[in-house]
């Protein structure tokens, strides 16, 4: 059957609608995300939903472009994009507003986003939902390892099970390429090969590097397991000293969370190309699309930070939703101290809309018709059989 082009319930493609019970599921999922954040000093903040074109698609945003939605402001005319990304807005605040604030400055959000084409594994649609963590101003390992293990707090209290953290290092292969002299002309067709983890392409391709890339392009899997391998590589000065950083990231996340399961993949690259340091994504068992992504950037071109973005939409699906709240109705002149009481205690206590002269009859045909189990009457909480 085709769909009627005018139903009102047609919306544009990869727009949908969240209802109960998965959006109270969202809702209260990002607040506990939210609660953990908080409790590692990161202060809430809720950037904009729309930005001039160029404030936003600048600095870090200058990566957004592809994916931005644009639309004209009746008002001054002026080109406003939606946000595809939030990092890129908090990296603004701390440039801007918040530069006098004393770092580090640990910053949380959670908010909407809309893309213009979303990765084919992306159920959600064009627009997504983001909840993260931003860490401005010290560029060490410590920091990177912090925003990795606060992360990994929020899914052990979510109760997500088999959570694992691929790190990557976006920034090593250009370093090799460049230190290599690897003409520009040949590096875009290289990229892709490794991109694609196509050893014969890499070893076809790759010149005086071939060996080099195929190293790396097998040395992927376990951190324990991966390092020695990558350490044995040899590899120039700054694509070294880029693994090393990544090294150094690996043993301060197991300082602070011994059990974390850490893999590595030092050819892979996801996500926007502002980073220019560790990344990561957070992936879970039996769940192919990513709960998030994140790594180091500059904010505003000059400023180190790091950060990690999870994706709500995706992490909600891999719990049970929350169980359905009892509900209760409150009859015209029952108790208000009680149903305020009942509320406070997790229930939901639903007013009654009808008028007094109804009678007892109307009311617990009303209770029954909205799905309540109890009725309130007087002060008296009566089970509905
Ligand atoms: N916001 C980025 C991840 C990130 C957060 N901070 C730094 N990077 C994303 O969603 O891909």
């Amino acid at each position: 059957m085709t769909e009627d082009p005018y139903s009102p319930a047609l919306l544009p493609t990869g727009f949908v609608d969240l209802l109960p019970p998965e959006a109270r599921t969202e809702a209260e999922g990002v607040a506990a995300l939210v609660r953990v954040f908080a409790s590692y000093g990161y202060d809430h903040v809720r950037p904009p939903l729309m930005e001039f074109e160029e404030t936003l698609l600048s600095g870090s945003g200058l990566s957004l472009a592809d994916q931005s939605f644009r639309v004209m402001d009746p008002e001054t005319r002026r080109m406003m994009v939606l946000r595809p990304d939030i990092t890129p807005q908090i990296a603004r605040m701390a440039a801007t507003r918040l530069q006098r604030l004393p770092r580090p400055l640990r910053l949380s959000y959670a908010g909407s986003c809309v893309v213009v084409l979303p990765s084919a594994a992306d159920e959600s649609g064009r627009q997504i939902m983001q909840a993260g963590i931003e860490l401005i101003g010290p560029d060490s390992p410590q920091a990177d390892a912090e925003v990795i293990c606060v992360a990994a707090e929020a899914l052990q209290q979510l109760d997500i099970p088999g959570v694992s953290f691929d790190l990557t290092m976006p920034s090593l292969i250009p370093a090799l390429l460049e230190e290599a002299a690897v003409p520009e002309a040949e590096r875009p067709a290289l990229m892709r090969a490794l991109d694609r983890k196509d050893a014969a392409a890499v070893s076809a391709l790759g010149g005086r590097l071939s060996e080099i890339l195929t190293a790396l392009l097998q040395a992927a899997g376990p951190a324990d397991r991966v390092l020695p391998l990558l350490a044995r590589v040899s590899l120039p000065a700054r694509a070294r000293a880029a693994l090393q950083r990544l090294t150094e990231v690996v043993a301060a996340i197991k300082a602070q969370s011994p059990d974390l399961r850490l893999t590595i993949d030092p050819v892979e690259f996801r996500g926007w190309k502002y980073h220019t340091g560790v990344c990561v994504t957070v992936f879970a068992q039996g769940c192919s699309e990513e709960l998030g992504r994140g790594g180091r950037y500059l904010c505003n071109d000059d400023e180190p930070a790091c950060g990690l973005t999870f994706r709500p939409d995706v992490l909600f699906r891999l719990v049970p939703n929350m169980p359905v709240m009892q509900r209760v109705y409150v009859a015209p002149g029952a108790s208000t101290d009680v149903a305020d009481a009942l509320r406070g205690r997790g229930v939901a206590a639903i007013n009654s809309l009808c008028a007094p002269a109804e009678g007892e009859a109307v009311y617990y045909a009303e209770a029954r018709r909205l799905g309540c189990s109890h009725i309130l009457l007087d002060a008296s909480c009566i089970e509905l059989v």
